[in-house]
């Protein structure tokens, strides 16, 4: 059992440096199978869910050489009649990608059921399904839960209108249209930043895209994409993470390698909230001297607020005057984390998609469980402003998406540890208990 210890009450000063943003990453690096030739990717972030997509991509032989701590190179190749162990491929949700990538380069795809964050009801992939349908391909779920995929005469450009807005099902068809014959349109996309950030990868290897970042992309195939360099953009995420956990204990934290304007929806809250937040070319200076206000925040797709800081937020929040209302406007249950708040003294009350949050003097500490990646940051900050010894258990959850959560923290004045019991040590005492 992996836990973090923190003795919270304290204010975070100092400077902090943001990684390669998590979900650009876990697209682009299978992204990389469609290019003939090695591709250089920097700025990768150390998490646990790049590590699990590169495994995924060695199960299928692909030949990847690590150039540095943040520096992968992935070479083109690989066998993609390959089964991948179901364990593998569930423990992430971006491991869905070698769908559109093996359909797009090697027109049939075999790969299990992707997993990722737990949101209470399933997360659906009909989307995905309907896009590689309209371009040719027929998908069936097998025995297993394996997805079956496949275009035997290879992928054709189409128009794809989606129903609903979905970063997964935008970027899925995405990597299956840029080998494909002819053009696809996407109306009705995702605009995150990482979607930007990988039709830049794809371009930058030669392939067509145009519009990413805007409701409509259109894909030109092309015959082949060719090697190159792309550096990750910096997590919007991870920065946005820092900038609640400023807001919740006091401080000031200056937190470089951002794109400000990837973060104006966090900053614009936090303002309104009292925070005071300094906007430089690649950094944020976060100050926060005087209470906090309540605020009302629904999130959606981007460019709304990130429903991937909501639990973040919403912590924040618990220590503001007065009463906030929080919408979410994405997932139908992303709430669970709030249990967890109210038994260190938050006053929360959940309905379906709304979350009321009376304003406390103060959160106290307690031990608490990370239900899920962004669960785990929102315990975290919990943690760091709680006077006494919080302990945070089912960490690894964190760091499916958060580099050197610890060490970063503790670079800004927190006193924390991260504390590893073995497994059987761990197990002996729940069989005492
Ligand atoms: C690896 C990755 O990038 N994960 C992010 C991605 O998840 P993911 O790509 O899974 O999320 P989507 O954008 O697809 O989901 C958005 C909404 O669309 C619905 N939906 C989605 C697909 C589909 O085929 N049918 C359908 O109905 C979902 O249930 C959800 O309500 O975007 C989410 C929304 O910003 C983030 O919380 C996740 O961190
Ligand atoms: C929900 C998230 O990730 P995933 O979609 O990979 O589970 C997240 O990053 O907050």
């Amino acid at each position: 059992m992996t836990k973090y210890v923190i003795n919270g009450g304290k204010p975070l000063n100092g400077e902090v440096t943001i990684s390669g943003a998590k979900n650009a990453a876990v697209a682009i690096v299978p992204a990389a199978l469609l290019v003939d030739g090695p591709c250089r990717i920097e700025n990768v972030p150390k998490i646990i869910d790049v590590t699990l997509q590169l495994e995924i991509l060695r199960e299928l032989g692909v030949s990847i050489r690590l150039l540095n701590a943040s520096t992968v190179e992935v070479s083109g190749d690989c066998m993609p009649d390959a089964k991948i162990p179901y364990d593998l491929m569930r423990k992430i949700r971006a491991s869905y990608y070698l769908i559109g990538v093996l359909l797009g380069k090697y027109h049939k795809a075999e790969v299990a059921m992707p997993g990722g964050c737990n949101f209470g009801g399933i997360r659906p992939i009909d989307q995905h399904i309907k896009g590689f349908e309209a371009m040719g391909a027929t998908v069936s779920i097998r025995e297993g839960g394996y997805i079956h995929a496949e275009a035997p005469n290879g992928l054709h450009g189409a128009h794809i209108y989606f129903d609903v807005v979905s970063v997964g099902a935008t970027i899925n068809i995405m990597l299956a249209a840029v080998l494909a014959e002819g053009m696809t349109v996407i109306e009705n996309a995702a605009k995150e930043p990482h979607i930007v950030d990988l039709a830049n990868f794809l371009n930058a290897m030669g392939a067509d895209v145009k519009g990413a970042g805007t409701d409509v992309i259109k894909i030109r195939g092309v015959k082949k994409l060719h090697g190159g360099t792309h550096s990750i953009i910096p997590d919007q995420i991870e920065a946005g993470t820092f900038m609640a956990a400023v807001a919740a204990t006091g401080g000031q934290v200056l937190i470089k390698n951002v794109i400000p304007k990837h973060l104006e929806c966090i900053t614009a809250k936090l303002n309104e909230m009292g925070v005071e937040i300094t906007e430089f070319d690649d950094s944020v200076l976060v100050r926060r001297t005087g209470k906090l206000h309540k605020a009302n925040i629904k999130t959606l797709p981007y460019p709304g607020f990130p429903t991937d800081m909501q639990p973040q937020m919403t912590t924040a929040l618990c220590l503001a005057e007065g009463t906030s209302i929080v919408t979410e406007g994405v997932w139908d249950n992303r709430y669970r984390y709030t249990e967890e708040l109210v038994r260190m003294g938050a006053n929360i009350h959940v309905d379906g998609k709304i979350a009321v949050v009376e304003g406390v003097t103060e959160l106290k500490a307690a031990p608490v469980r990370a239900f899920d990646l962004r669960a785990g940051a929102a315990m975290v900050i919990a943690g760091l402003a709680a006077k006494g010894v919080t302990e945070v258990e089912q960490v690894t959850l964190i760091e499916r998406g958060y580099e050197n959560l610890v060490e970063k923290l503790v670079g800004l004045g927190a006193d924390m540890y991260r504390s590893e019991i073995p497994d059987t040590v761990s197990n002996s005492m729940a069989t005492a208990n």
